[in-house]
Order: C-alpha cells, then structure tokens, then sequence
C-alpha cells in the first residue's frame, strides 16, 4: 500500500495497508556521532529472517482475530517458536524512515523512495541466544494525509518505538515532541522500549542538530540515542544496533512469558509479562 519496495521478499505475507492490528540495551549515549553508538548485539545475534501475541508468522492480527482460538491452539507449535516484535518507525516525512528499515531488513539502501502512504511493513528473522525472533517493523507515513487513518493500527499491540529525525532538518528534531505526544496519547506503556535515531549523519556539512543536543533530549525521554546513516555502507551496523538492541531487550522482557506459555503443553494461557533477566550482552 505504501511506495516502492524494492525487496517484497521481506514484507510479511499479506502485505501492506494492514487492516487492524512488542531504552534497548546496548547503544547507549554520550559517544561521538555515527560509529560511536554501536552497541553489542550484533556480535550474538545472526541475521536470518511473535509474538508475544502468538499468531502465526506473516499473518496481520486483523486476519488473525477472527479465528484466534482455533489457530492458536492447532498452530502453538509452530507459532511457538517464531515470537513476533513489533517495532513501529516514527518521525516527519522525509527523514529517513523508509531506509532505515529497509537498510535493517534488506541490507542495502534503496535507489528510490516515494512517500509513505498508510504503512510498509517488513520482516527480517534474527537469532538472539538461539532463539529465532521475527523483528516486524512498521515504516509509518510521515505525512499527515497518508497516516491519518492508519495511526491506531501503528501503536496497536507495539512492543517499541524507534522515533526518527534528520540531522540536517532541525525541524524534524523540534517535531519529536509532537511524535512522543502523539504516541502517549495512544496509551502506549512507559514500558515499551524507545530510542531516538538522527539519521543521514553522511551529510557531515549539513549538519543542523548537534549531538548534545539530541543526548540531553534522548535521555530526558530515557531513550537511547543513535546517530547513524541508512545511506553510508559503513553505518549499516549500527543500523542493525537499532533494532537488535531493542529485540535483545523484548527478549528479556518476555522470556518468563514465553516459558509460561511453552509449559501450557497445547493449551495457551497467556500469564501477564514479567521481566526476567537473560544474558543477552546486548
Ligand atoms: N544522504 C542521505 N539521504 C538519506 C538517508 N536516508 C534517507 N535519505 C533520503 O531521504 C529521502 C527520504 O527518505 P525516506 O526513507 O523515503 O523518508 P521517510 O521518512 O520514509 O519519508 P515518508 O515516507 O514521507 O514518511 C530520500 O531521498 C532518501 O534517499 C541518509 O542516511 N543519508
């Protein structure tokens, strides 16, 4: 539903225009712009291609609802071992989004990018401590006209947040303000992980936002700061550190729910999450 994806192959099955509906380790701040704020998980993770919501893999929860008892129930062995993070990518048009998730997912950077119109989403399978984890991530319009209609589906059963601006657009930094208020106020909980992103650090002498500043807001939102370029090869690491830093905490977060449910033995009674401690590095 949205502009050009040059990669169908890591877009969930069913494809785009969803109809109805999981600060990361790692990372961290106070390092200098672009390399300085990689973190570790890429060094235990691999790449490969949940749900704390347990649908089966590829199928949007709107498809899903209708027979979720049935599904849940026939396909908990194979649902069970695919968990599903939903990471919605927030922020003006024109910063980045796009490819961002589309360096993350495809690992390259696209040629051309139209405007986002409702939501692309796309798929990439990550290992983290042995477990596979599908990262779905949601690339949401920057312009009002084309996300309207869409918003209560992006924040519908989130597990993070990754909010965007463009180093070069002080604008798209002052709006993040707006972004934050908009997802509060889709009772998004204080629980779920965000992180900051200033994207297209390749344009070195269009730099408008410095790194003090967007330090001092990321951590008066407590989230995590990542400078980076979806554009320059060379950043594409710490691109992944976006996401993966977020999956390896979901995974923590949700590794004594997901024993709770394996323990059902074919009858699925989802306990309420509860945080457990896992050795993730990242
Ligand atoms: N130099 C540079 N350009 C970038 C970078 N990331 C994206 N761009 C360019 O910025 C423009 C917008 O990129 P998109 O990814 O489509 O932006 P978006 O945030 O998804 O925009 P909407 O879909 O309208 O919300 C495109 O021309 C990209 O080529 C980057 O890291 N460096």
């Amino acid at each position: 539903m949205t502009k050009d994806s040059p990669e169908e192959e890591t877009r969930a099955p069913g494809g785009v225009g969803v109809g109805g509906g999981g600060g990361g380790g790692g990372g961290g701040v106070g390092a200098g712009r672009g390399a300085s704020r990689r973190n570790r998980a890429d060094d235990n993770v691999t790449i490969l291609t949940s749900s704390m919501d347990f649908y089966p893999a590829g199928r949007s929860r709107a498809s899903s609802s209708s027979d979720a008892a049935p599904s849940l129930t026939s396909s908990l062995d194979t649902s069970i071992q695919t968990r599903i993070f939903k990471i919605i990518v927030i922020g003006d048009s024109n910063v980045g989004k796009t490819c961002l998730t589309f360096r993350f997912t495809g690992g390259s950077f696209p040629d051309k990018t139209e405007a986002t119109i409702g939501v692309d989403f796309r798929e990439k399978a990550v290992e983290i401590e042995g477990e596979t984890i599908k990262v779905q991530v949601w690339d949401t319009a920057g312009q009002e006209r084309f996300r309207k209609s869409m918003v209560e589906h992006y924040y519908r059963n989130v597990h993070a947040v990754v909010f965007v601006y463009d180093v070069t657009k002080m604008a798209s930094f002052r709006n993040l303000q707006t972004w934050i208020e908009e997802c509060n106020g889709h009772r998004v909980s204080a629980s779920v992980p965000r992180v900051l992103v200033g994207n297209k650090c390749d344009l070195v002498d269009q730099i408008q936002v410095p790194s003090n500043m967007a330090l001092k807001f990321a951590d008066s939102h407590n989230m995590l700061l990542f400078e980076t370029s979806a554009k320059d090869p060379k950043e594409s690491q710490n691109v992944d550190s976006i996401f993966m830093s977020l999956a390896c905490r979901l995974k923590a977060q949700k590794s004594l729910l997901y024993r709770d449910v394996e323990r059902e033995d074919g009858r699925v009674r989802l306990t309420q999450e509860t945080e457990a401690k896992t050795n993730c590095p990242c």
